[in-house]
């Protein structure tokens, strides 16, 4: 066990003292990457959780604390490259809550130290935390005078070139500013103005930002101001050094004045008076994060009285009389433990990185998807590497890149696989790509006969738009899979578990988690799917670009099982006149040709379609009516239907042997328009195209339907 994983309690005095020696060595060192050069390696939350166990250690041991303890500085010394600013009034960081207790703690705090009822109201402010870097500018006579970065606190960089570059801050103040005035707030850039730029950077070859927050912090501290006024920053105002004279005795007040002189201030702060007002707020702040244009961090909650703000005073390097409430964090890293390879129902290769677990926006993540083999080559991740993980909203955990600094030299090298990882170890195949050349998809050719595969076809087989067998859904599926007595290998075997089980069901009644009346149900569904409409049929066989409405297509083209089976042997044989045929449907081109050709020329997936066949009854599809008054003719639907739904009215008309189109163009023959009919109406009309309503389309069809 390394010192860093012993647990605070059990720590002897000498530990303690290691301990804090290495917290104190590695957090200043994470300081300088983060402040001084605008590169960190490490998110976020791993600093906070460094400067957590820091603070334990501490706590438990308070006469071990160091001289240089990270809980007593602020950020990191300033560049050689800038001349220094000495604060009139030094610019802190702030106290850290991470859970509801603390902000409740925090409350109550202060109404210890105010010597408050422990239900007494205190006038608040609760605002975003904006993640970017402050900024202190100072006015005199209304004019900027100089700016600064925040530095260590008491000494920053001299910035004032640069500042003047930002549009945001005014050279001139507005209204009527006290004769000086320090006014701070942070510089951040918008997630566009951040991609915008990185895609710039990028094409010419320079160094690229990881995030809008150490974008602006790089963008803002360039030794050349014109390359600073190229960057489009931006500053909130929020709060204040020295002023000769205050505008106001609040926060709020403060914050008024500082908009009133011309500065942009955020809206989405409130007003609150009891620490679940706070926590209110600071879920409906968390909730609209994703949809500002920039990135906050937090919610900061600040003491609105200035004169208690004097009297709760500062503790070490935060005010006693604000805190900054964090939002977990949405990016992380962990260590790359290995990559799997997935196949899925098509045969498809996905590569998935095994992870160390970690917790990524709230939830942990074990793996994340690399999606093709380019993908790893564009990231240079090897095992062993420590990688950053996203979790944006619930999409699927991604890798954003590796720290190369904690590369270990045994890292190793991924190779893609040339075979399945089936048992059957078939060649993997790349498909090619619409414009001839090597796509990134690599399958495995072993197609039904590999079990991945086997087994995503299965739970394709039964999913709603197929066979859709109610009871019978993937984690069903899964157990059939692999149940020794009641096997499901195959489709055909679905139809054949009630004879293979026996008269009275016994096997699968005393089978865990099956009842009578769950067995028995089962079956009754199975039994009801033995009887399938065409389409479903020609879906549920999971051909590689057949999708629902394809098969819908083919069902209406081919009328029954036995045509459309005969045609599917041709067009794999190699037919060309069944090609041909196939190729004249409406929406059916090369690549489901060749999808239906591979598949039928398969032997594994002929037998497979062969015994289902053998086991349901498939149901003719309703052709088309080709003499209808519309047979042939383009139609376009359109305002408020009553006597259909739109669904029915698209079906009806491809019944009857139309083509339904979703805009009017110089191809439509007739839009049937239902009330509140607009723009597509108008169009009808200056192309001239015949407009009827709902009854007149009924009276056209009317028999035919
Ligand atoms: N990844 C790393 O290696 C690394 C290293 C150092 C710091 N950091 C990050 O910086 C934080 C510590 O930095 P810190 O000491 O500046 O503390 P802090 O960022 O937690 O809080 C203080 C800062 O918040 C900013 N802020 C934004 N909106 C504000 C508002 N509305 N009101 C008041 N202040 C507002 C100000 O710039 C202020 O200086 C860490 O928690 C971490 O997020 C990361
Ligand atoms: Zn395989």
């Amino acid at each position: 066990m390394t010192i860093a994983n012993i647990p605070v309690e059990d720590m002897t005095e000498e530990q303690a003292r290691e301990e804090l020696a290495r917290l104190a060595r590695e957090i200043a060192e994470h300081d300088r990457l983060y402040h001084a050069e605008d590169r960190p390696a490490i998110s976020d939350a791993e600093y906070d959780t460094l400067r957590r166990r820091n603070l334990a250690v501490e706590q438990a041991f308070p006469h071990l604390i160091r001289e240089d303890s990270p809980s007593r500085r602020v950020g990191a010394p300033v560049s050689e490259k800038f001349e220094k600013v000495r604060h009139k009034v030094p610019m802190l960081s702030l106290d850290n809550a991470f859970s509801d207790e603390d902000v409740i703690e925090f409350v109550a705090r202060i109404r210890r130290y105010l010597k408050l009822a422990p239900d007494a109201p205190i006038d608040m402010t609760a605002e975003p935390k904006i993640d970017g870097l402050s900024l202190s500018l100072r006015y005199e006579a209304g004019r900027l005078v100089s700016a600064a970065t925040r530095g260590d606190g008491q000494v920053g960089e001299n910035v004032t070139a640069n500042a003047r570059a930002v549009a945001d801050i005014p050279n001139v103040l507005a209204g009527a500013p006290p004769e000086i005035i320090e006014v701070r707030g942070e510089v951040y850039m918008t997630h566009r103005d951040f991609l915008a730029l990185n895609a710039r950077q990028e094409a010419e070859g320079k160094q690229t930002y990881v995030n809008p927050r150490n974008t602006a912090a790089g963008s803002l501290r360039q030794l050349d101001p014109a390359m600073t006024a190229a960057r489009p920053l931006k500053f909130f105002a929020y709060a204040w050094g020295e002023v000769s004279e205050m505008p106001a005795q609040t926060q709020m007040g403060m914050v008024e004045a500082l908009k009133s002189y011309g500065f942009r201030t955020n809206e989405l702060m409130r007003h609150c008076e009891t620490a679940r007002e706070l926590l209110a707020h600071y879920k409906a702040i968390e909730e609209q994060r994703a949809t500002l244009s920039y990135d906050i961090d937090g919610v900061v909650y600040k003491v609105d009285d200035l004169a208690l703000q004097q009297r709760l005073g500062f503790v070490s390097r935060s005010p006693r009389w604000a805190i900054a409430h964090k939002f977990p964090a949405e990016k992380a890293s962990t260590i790359l433990r290995g990559i799997d390879i997935q196949v899925g129902r098509t045969g498809a290769l996905t590569p998935v990185a095994r992870l160390e677990p970690v917790t990524v926006g709230g939830v942990v993540v074990t793996n994340a998807t690399l999606h093709n083999a380019e993908e790893i080559e564009r990231l240079g991740i090897k095992i062993g590497d420590t990688v950053t993980v996203q979790r944006a909203g619930d999409v699927i955990p991604q890798i954003l890149g590796y720290v190369p600094e904690r590369r270990p030299k045994d890292a190793q090298e991924f190779t893609f696989p040339t075979v399945c990882p089936c048992e059957l170890k078939t060649p993997v195949v790349r498909e090619g790509t619409a414009g001839g050349g090597e796509g990134v998809v690599r399958r495995c050719s072993g197609e039904f006969a590999c079990p991945f595969q086997r087994i995503e076809h299965l739970r394709h087989f039964v999913s709603r738009r197929a066979f859709e067998i109610e009871g019978l859904g993937e984690k069903q599926i899964e157990f059939f899979f692999h149940d020794p007595d009641l096997p499901v290998k195959s489709p055909a075997d679905i139809f054949t578990l009630a004879r293979r089980d026996g008269e009275n069901l016994k096997k699968l009644k005393d089978k865990d988690g099956w009842g009578d009346v769950s067995a028995a149900n089962l079956f009754a569904a199975i039994e009801a799917r033995r009887t399938i409409p065409l389409d479903r049929m020609i879906y549920g066989l999971g051909i590689r670009h057949v999708g629902d409405r394809t098969a819908m297509t083919l069902a209406r083209a081919y009328g029954s099982w036995q045509d459309f089976h005969d045609a599917a042997l041709a067009v794999a044989a190699g037919d060309s006149a069944a090609r041909e045929e196939m190729d004249a449907l409406e929406d059916i081109g090369d690549a489901v040709i060749d999808a239906v050709a591979n598949y039928f020329a398969e032997a594994h997936n002929r037998g497979l379609v062969e015994k289902l066949a053998a086991q349901v009854n498939v149901e003719d599809a309703e052709r088309p009516v080709m003499d209808s008054p519309v047979a042939g003719k383009t139609i376009v639907f359109t305002g408020a239907l009553e006597r259909m739904s739109r669904d029915e009215a698209k079906d009806m008309a491809e019944r009857l042997g139309a083509k339904v189109a979703g805009s009017v163009s110089k191809k439509t023959d007739l839009v049937v328009a239902g009330p509140g009919a607009g723009s597509k109406l108008k169009k009808a009309a200056e192309l001239g195209v015949e407009v009827i309503d709902e009854d007149a389309w009924f009276a056209r069809v009317g028999g035919q339907d």
